[in-house]
């Protein structure tokens, strides 16, 4: 099987401060998800390293980057899955880390469950080793204004809602196992304790070797209405392309629910789609040592992958 990965970068509308790095930030972490897939690594370390690479930029809405709840604090969601056996992990509300979906890894390796929240999630990465992070270092002075700015009894919380960066991958290794990663800081200016799409299995991912995975990003609400990222699987076991059963998911979530969001699929013979009912998201993808990216809707971008290529992208 040939390697395939597909990542984004979220699909909330991306002002223009932020399209160059938000499309940088998706292609560097393709390539080194992509990197590790031709040494012959696993689709599960793909997506955990793509995924990584994006939440410590802080250009995104998931590690450093994160949106704030509102009380001005970070409260994490990301979840991992194995399509092979169909493991999962999962962390919901984490605070003080760097990188969730590395804690997300954990939980499915060395726990027998599924889902960790907010103090036992806390609990289980000092008990793994993993050092804590200050809140402070995860916030940006970008995540900061627009708390303060939703504040505002004037403000529009639809317009606070857009320039965020949910991030998210999927891939599919030599091997043909297929695995998805998805990480986020959620809405701005959420309750405390309010737990997205992204932590829950089906909704935020899902991954399974018999059709393929999906990584999703949106309106979490409504994501969770429709299992999105179960509902694109289902559509693909029915014998639909991964853009057809994007497409198909994504409207079924518009016209059922009211919900708009993007996804990435790619199926266990290693096609691949980037979809979104928004108006924007960034996405990359490595195929055939070709990298292949865009922001708006019918954009596509082209350019062949070599070894500087791949290692450029490993200095970040
Ligand atoms: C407004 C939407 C399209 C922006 C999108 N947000 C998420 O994906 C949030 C995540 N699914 C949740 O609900 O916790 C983004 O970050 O780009």
């Amino acid at each position: 099987m040939k390697p395939v990965i597909v990542v984004h970068g979220g699909a909330g509308r991306i002002f223009k401060e932020r399209e160059e790095g938000s499309r940088a930030g998706v292609v560097r972490a393709a390539l080194r998800g992509y990197g590790i897939l031709k040494q012959g690594g696993s689709a599960l370390d793909a997506v955990e390293e793509a995924v990584r690479s994006m939440e410590d930029d802080p250009h995104f809405n998931a590690g450093c980057g994160s949106v704030l709840n509102e009380k001005g604090e970070v409260e994490m969601d990301a979840i991992i899955m194995d399509g092979k056996n169909l493991d999962s992990g999962a962390v919901s509300a984490v605070k003080n880390i760097a990188n969730p979906i590395k804690l997300a890894r954990l939980v499915m390796e060395k726990t027998k469950h599924m889902l960790l929240t907010d103090h036992g999630a806390h609990l289980f990465a000092q008990a793994m080793g993993i050092p804590e992070t200050p809140g402070e270092k995860l916030i940006t002075e970008r995540s900061r204004e627009r708390w303060k700015k939703n504040l505002e009894p004037d403000s529009n919380p639809q317009e606070f809602q857009k320039d965020l960066g949910t991030v998210g991958a999927v891939a599919i290794d030599r091997e043909g196992n297929v695995a998805c990663a998805t990480s986020t800081g959620g809405l701005s200016n959420k309750l405390i304790g309010r737990v997205g799409d992204t932590a829950c299995i089906g909704s935020g991912g899902y991954a399974d070797n018999r059709s393929g995975a999906a990584s999703t990003t949106g309106h979490g609400e409504s994501i969770m209405k429709v299992v999105l990222a179960r509902l694109i699987l289902y559509h693909m076991e029915q014998g639909m392309s991964p853009e057809m059963a994007a497409d198909t998911a994504l409207e079924y979530m518009k016209t059922r629910v009211g919900g708009l969001g993007g996804v990435i699929v790619v199926n266990n013979s290693g096609e691949w789609a980037a979809r979104f009912s928004t108006k924007q998201m960034s996405w990359a993808t490595v195929k055939d040592d070709q990298l292949h990216y865009g922001i708006y809707a019918g954009e596509r971008d082209t350019k062949p992958v070599d070894e500087a290529l791949i290692s450029e992208s490993e200095g970040f």
